[in-house]
């Protein structure tokens, strides 16, 4: 296998069965119609030793929380609030017990964070790497889901926080370790990498709002994921570089192309990117500053073959899609 994205697109079932099913594979959840005035929303991720995480750059109660809110952030994505979930744990010889109950206190500090309970799993042996696979169960007001191909021209494109600190973070990691001296500074986007934040509260926000919304979440980058925008709507996000830098690592030491690299291709921020009028764009950012919290504009939508294009002084141009990519030699 050489691609992710190409092995995802062979597998998506030709014909479904449940009428209720209203999207399957494409988004960052599932929605299938619930009993009443709710859509539900399910979706799953999994976290491997080695690839997503090693003894070194996370505590076990790290992993256990980031494994859970990693899913949770997929439901944010939808405009969903999360209910439950459901835990799959394969265990190498080398963990001990007592760093399997601190994974699953990570998890049940997400849990107790938005009351969620855990309502099920599965627990086998494998030889050498930890697997952790999280399903996460939530809700959103029927017909209210936000999806990613409802970006439509002259949209801007906005964010929900800063992009590129998990992956500055990452790299302080790969390079000191956990236990490695950190300075105040590098310590927060350390923190960034290691807790991130779903932004639960800005999705179901913008899902009650009655403005049409695309939404997705960033876990393998701002280019990756703004391509998945794109590509799911036919169009074009333009992003402006200034923008992006503004948002980016404020670490003094490093160079600005590489503070934008992290942003764009890092991933694993678990911020909301998206596009919406300009004037929906207002409103929510009002509806936002209520809660304490804000929306940064960073680009727009335009018509044209779908691709994500990076502006500066400089000129435009296109993004290449170098974020994370399981199995794609990099
Ligand atoms: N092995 C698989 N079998 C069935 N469906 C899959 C499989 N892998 C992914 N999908 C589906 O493909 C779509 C895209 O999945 P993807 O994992 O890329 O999204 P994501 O969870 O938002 O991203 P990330 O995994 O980087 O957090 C989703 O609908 C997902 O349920
Ligand atoms: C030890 C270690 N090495 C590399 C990385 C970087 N990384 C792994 S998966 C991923 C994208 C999201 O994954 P997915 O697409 O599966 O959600 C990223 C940026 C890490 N976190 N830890
Ligand atoms: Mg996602
Ligand atoms: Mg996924
Ligand atoms: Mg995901």
């Amino acid at each position: 296998m050489d691609d992710e994205f190409s092995f995802i697109r062979s597998i998506v079932p030709r014909e479904t069965y449940q009428e209720r099913l209203t999207h399957g594979i494409g988004d960052d959840a599932a929605v299938y119609t619930g009993q009443d005035a709710w859509d539900e929303v399910v979706c799953v991720d999994a976290m491997v030793e080695g690839v997503h995480f090693r003894k070194d750059t996370l505590s076990p109660f790290q992993i256990g929380r980031k494994a859970l809110a990693i899913n949770v952030s997929d439901l944010a994505a939808m405009g969903a609030v999360p209910q439950f979930y459901l835990v799959s744990i394969a265990i190498p010889p080398n963990w001990s017990a007592e760093e399997l109950t601190s994974l699953y206190e990570g998890m049940r500090a997400v849990g107790d964070r938005y009351g969620m309970d855990l309502i099920g799993g599965d627990t086998v042996s494998i030889k050498d790497s930890l697997v952790l696979s999280v399903t996460a169960i939530g809700r959103v007001k029927k017909g209210c889901a936000l999806f990613r191909n409802q970006a439509q021209p002259g949209d801007v494109v906005f964010v929900t926080g800063p992009v590129g600190g998990s992956a500055a973070g990452l790299e302080l990691l790969d390079q000191r370790g956990r236990f490695g001296a950190f300075t105040e500074q590098e310590r927060r986007y350390v923190h960034m990498h290691q807790e991130p934040v779903p932004q639960v509260e800005m999705g179901k926000m913008l899902a009650e709002q009655p403005y049409r919304v695309a939404l997705n979440d960033i876990s393998d980058g701002l280019a990756s994921e703004s391509m998945e925008i794109a590509e799911a709507s036919g169009v074009q996000l333009v992003l402006d570089q200034q923008k992006v830098l503004e948002l980016s690592p404020q670490m003094d030491s490093v160079l600005p192309e590489k503070r934008v690299k992290w942003s764009l291709n890092g991933g694993e921020d678990f911020q909301l990117v998206g596009t919406m009028t300009d004037s929906a764009f207002s409103s929510c950012c009002e509806a936002a500053q209520q809660q304490g919290r804000h929306l940064y504009k960073i680009g727009f939508v335009r018509a044209g073959e779908p691709a994500v294009l990076l502006a500066s002084e400089t000129g435009e141009q296109a993004l290449q899609m170098s974020g994370y990519n399981h199995f794609k030699r990099r």
